[in-house]
């Protein structure tokens, strides 16, 4: 786990890149002078010190009921990532009855997107007051709007973009038995959210996939078939193997490191 520790100098030269200087210190809630480091170090002594990492981010994508959320609960367990849905996010602001809560609410309704800033924003809050340095961002962004909001407010590109590809008669018989109480899992809402899911979520896929950064999983099946393509995307990456949350019962087991500090 990453240690914070005060530097002895603010004077300490910043990293280049401005990614990891919105994340690292204003994002991360870091007094200037403070950052992300594996020891002290004195710049005075001549030791550069490490080059600070930005946080590991996902962009989880799929249609409504394509099983986005249910396969972050099974990656959170395996690899310790923070699960910000931005779905709930949203809801939370209806649920507390917030400014918004009400605009939000009759965009939910139609199926319509809310605008980028209100989503970003909240997004933004989660990211600064966690002390967690690898995030999965599920179900966004939804539009190219969406995305190009994050990249200017949080000025940070996502590592692995996941893209779970289902069936819509499949969606739409996992939504309608969803019994979770949502005022959108209905069909009239349900047929208006899968439009606009073609119309302009379909644009950030193929932007992400000539990025070179989609892994497209076939959203059919069990959900541990489906978790079964997922595992070989997030073990190939080395900072997720310094997992604190390991799952006894994943199917990677004992070869991920518990973290002891
Ligand atoms: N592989 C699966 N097979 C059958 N049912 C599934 C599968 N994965 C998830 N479900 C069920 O389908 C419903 C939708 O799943 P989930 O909520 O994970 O989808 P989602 O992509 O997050 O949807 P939304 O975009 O509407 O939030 C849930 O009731 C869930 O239990
Ligand atoms: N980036 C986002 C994410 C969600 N919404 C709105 C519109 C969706 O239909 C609704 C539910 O989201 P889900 O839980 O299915 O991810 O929330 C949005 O406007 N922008
Ligand atoms: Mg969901």
């Amino acid at each position: 786990m990453w240690r914070r520790v005060a530097l002895f100098s603010p004077m300490m030269k910043k990293s280049s890149s401005s990614r990891s200087l919105t994340l690292n210190q204003k994002g991360f809630g870091l007094k200037v002078g403070e950052s992300f480091a594996t020891e002290i170090i004195n710049p005075e002594e001549g030791v550069s010190p490490p080059k600070e990492k930005a946080p590991f981010i996902t962009f989880v994508l799929g249609g409504p009921g394509s099983g986005k959320g249910t396969q972050c609960e099974r990656i959170v367990e395996t690899f310790g990532l923070t699960h910000l849905s931005a779905g709930d996010l949203l809801r939370r602001e209806i649920a507390f009855n917030t400014k918004n809560g009400a605009m939000i609410l009759n965009l939910i309704k139609e199926g319509k997107i809310v605008p980028s800033e209100v989503t970003v924003k909240l997004i933004q809050k989660e990211l600064e007051s966690s002390d967690s340095r690898k995030f999965l961002i599920d179900g966004f962004p939804r539009t190219e709007e969406n995305r190009v909001a994050f990249e200017r407010i949080i000025r940070a590109d996502p590592d692995v973009v996941l893209f779970f590809d289902c069936p819509e008669e499949e969606m739409v018989k996992r939504v309608l038995n969803r019994n979770q109480g949502r005022v959108d899992d209905n069909i009239t809402t349900m047929k208006k959210r899968l439009k606009i899911f073609e119309a302009l979520n379909r644009p950030v896929i193929d932007y992400y996939e000539n990025k070179g950064k989609l892994y497209t999983i076939n959203a059919v099946g069990t959900v541990d078939d489906i978790f079964q393509q997922v595992l070989p995307i997030f073990s190939s990456f080395e900072q997720l193997k310094e997992c604190r949350h390991v799952n006894p019962k994943s199917p990677l087991g004992s070869s991920l490191v518990e973290n002891s500090s």
